[in-house]
């Protein structure tokens, strides 16, 4: 396949010797990867994400909870959703790293601490406003999953604990940095696990993205998620993603004739003689019309202007927009005609995008086209010469392709990927579960809206083939499975659901990730977090994962929590009354 497609050159260490080759061709024009060398994260990406990014009612709170002595109460809560996105059956948890930098440079500033006292009621005492200034997360100890892991309803992602007022405050700043990233990481994965691992996803969605940081993030978290590279440009400089792209119908609209290509000559790759590019593609085309049978004068020569000037631009990488004015009787023609010009020069050409039309059927002649010249004129690298395909693609569209055949290399995808229009949000709540040594239960007519009280742990328990079985919440008194032992899971629910189940292996769910003011465990890379999404969802089963009416994964409780929650629903419900 064209390099235009390659795997990115800050793919992982494990990278090939191919993929190294790929890289001296990924730092040209079209695929720069914008490291600038270095792979530390940023600690500061995002700089509105700071205390006050919250609401209102949060500060409120921590008013009457400082007002009323419970400053010191010790709060639990947990951070969790009730159900996976886009009708699926999983999630992939993003947006850890975040939350954690929040924390690390969490402090209410003097303009912060006086623009609340113009927003809040002037009875709020001034010693609450000196409590805030003080306040840090340094009494807060943060258990969660990777980043990167698949996860499932019910299950904190995160556990948060500590005075009560502090704990309080992270909560929407949380929801916040989780929820879009979650989504989006999510349906970049669902569009990967779609289109396969051989084809290459482009994230093209800043355009239409849901605002300049709903770009950014989604340029992140599509690339945690799966795709290969973005568009985007400041996300490749900040989260050293690949950037990679092809040009827009404006440049060929912008040209009407050959007269207006001003670039007609390229100097030849290894002999350095200065050719005449334009006269060369001139002569290629009328060879091809006749080889191709499609006639040379109904080939828009503005397009073919608009190629030669961009392939003089950058001869190492041409690639060709081609659906401007037709794709088999202009577009195809003229960039065939310009990459085997280029080709006579030394130089090799990436491929073509199409962005109109029948995707499947344009692809399938368009390679066609490509193997029928590599044979007629024995240039077999003809043939990997790419398309890309883009146009309001979606899962459903790749799905389609798929089961109508196609010759899609890689698909460019904006609006579908980072608007996530099959779901535009993830339900993560934040929920308290104990304050001090009181467990709490929030109660509900829907069943599925009760909170599981109480300080939890999670594991996952994986089978003898080595795929994930089920997820177990256990009271945090409770030891952990053994694995080769087998072990009681219940429905959180429902009373007759219950299994045993003989674990090969037990996965302890969580790691302290803040303790005593500091990140405590070391923070995989972005890239890291990439391998770990691709890790887990290999470890989930193929039915769980596939787009129609997939198999729910189970989510269970330990027989203890089960008895331990059930009673404390009984002693907080109202008992009712006939009459
Ligand atoms: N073979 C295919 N199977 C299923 N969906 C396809 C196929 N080819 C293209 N699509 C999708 O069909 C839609 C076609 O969009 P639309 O109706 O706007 O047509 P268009 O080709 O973009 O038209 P225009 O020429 O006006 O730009 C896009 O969402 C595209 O992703
Ligand atoms: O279709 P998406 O998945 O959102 O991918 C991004 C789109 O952005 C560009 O189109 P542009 O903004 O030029 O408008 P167009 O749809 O009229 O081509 C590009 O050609 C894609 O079609
Ligand atoms: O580079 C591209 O092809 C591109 C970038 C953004 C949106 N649409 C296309
Ligand atoms: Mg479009």
């Amino acid at each position: 396949m064209a390099d235009y497609c390659s795997p990115s050159s800050v793919d992982e260490s494990t990278s090939s010797s191919s993929d190294k080759q790929c890289q001296s061709l990924d730092t040209r024009v079209f695929s720069k990867n914008a490291c600038c060398g270095t792979t530390t994260r940023l600690t500061n990406q995002n700089g509105v994400v700071q205390p006050l990014l919250t609401d209102l009612y949060q500060i409120t709170m921590a008013y009457a909870y400082w007002k009323n002595g419970m400053c010191s109460n010790y709060a639990v809560f947990d951070l969790f959703f009730r159900k996976n996105p886009f009708h699926g059956e999983y999630t992939v948890f993003a947006g850890l790293d975040e939350c954690l930098k929040f924390l690390q440079s969490f402090n209410y500033s003097h303009s912060d601490i006086e623009y609340l006292k113009s927003a809040l009621p002037p009875t709020v005492e001034h010693d609450f406003f000196t409590y805030l200034h003080q306040l840090s997360p340094k009494d807060v100890t943060v258990y969660a999953i990777p980043e990167g892991s698949v996860v499932f309803p019910k299950i904190p992602l995160l556990r948060v604990e500590g005075p009560l007022p502090v704990v309080q405050l992270l909560e929407t700043t949380f929801l916040t940095l989780v929820n879009y990233a979650s989504l989006v990481a999510t349906n970049a994965a669902r569009f990967r696990i779609a289109a396969g691992q051989h084809i290459k996803l482009l994230e093209y969605g800043l355009r239409r993205a849901q605002g300049p940081d709903g770009g950014l993030s989604a340029s992140k978290y599509a690339y945690m998620g799966g795709f290969d590279g973005t568009s985007n440009v400041l996300a490749g400089k900040l989260f050293n993603i690949p950037v990679k792209g092809t040009h827009a119908h404006a440049f060929v609209m912008s040209f009407s004739s050959t007269e207006d290509c001003n670039l007609k000559t390229l100097t030849h790759r290894t002999t350095g003689e200065v050719k005449d590019l334009m006269a060369i593609c001139q002569k290629w085309l009328s060879e091809l019309s006749g080889f191709l049978h499609i006639l040379s004068d109904e080939a828009s020569s503005g397009e073919l202007a608009a190629f030669v000037s961009y392939a003089a631009a950058f001869p190492d990488s041409f690639i060709a927009l081609i659906d401007t004015y037709d794709v088999i009787k202009s577009g195809l023609l003229n960039f065939c005609a310009v990459a085997l010009a280029l080709d006579e020069l030394g130089y090799r050409a990436l491929g073509i995008r199409i962005d109109s039309g029948d995707l499947a059927y344009l692809s399938i002649i368009a390679k066609e086209t490509f193997n029928k010249i590599a044979q007629r004129y024995e240039y077999p690298w003809f043939s990997s010469l790419a398309v890309v395909a883009s146009n309001d693609i979606n899962e459903e569209t790749i799905l389609s392709l798929n089961e109508q055949g196609h010759k899609i290399d890689c698909f460019g995808i904006g609006t579908h990927l980072v608007t996530c229009q099959k779901q535009p949000a993830l339900g993560c709540v934040y929920k308290l579960v104990q304050v001090n040594k009181r467990p709490c239960i929030k109660l509900s007519l829907d069943v599925e809206k009760v909170t599981i009280p109480g300080k939890k742990n999670a594991f996952r328990l994986y089978g003898q083939d080595g795929r994930a079985l089920i997820d177990l919440l256990q009271k945090v008194e409770e030891p952990a499975p053994d694995p080769g032992k087998r072990v009681l899971c219940r429905h959180p629910f429902q009373e007759s659901k219950r299994a045993y189940v003989l674990p090969s292996k037990v996965e302890p769910l969580y790691k302290i990730y803040w303790d005593k003011g500091k990140i405590c465990e070391p923070l995989p890379t972005l890239q890291e977090v990439r391998e770990h999404v691709r890790q887990s969802l290999f470890h989930l089963r193929q039915d769980i994962k596939r787009s129609l009416n997939p198999t729910p994964y189970k989510v269970s409780v330990s027989d203890d929590l089960y008895h331990f929650m059930h009673n404390l629903w009984l002693e907080n419900a109202p008992i009712g009354e006939l009459s």
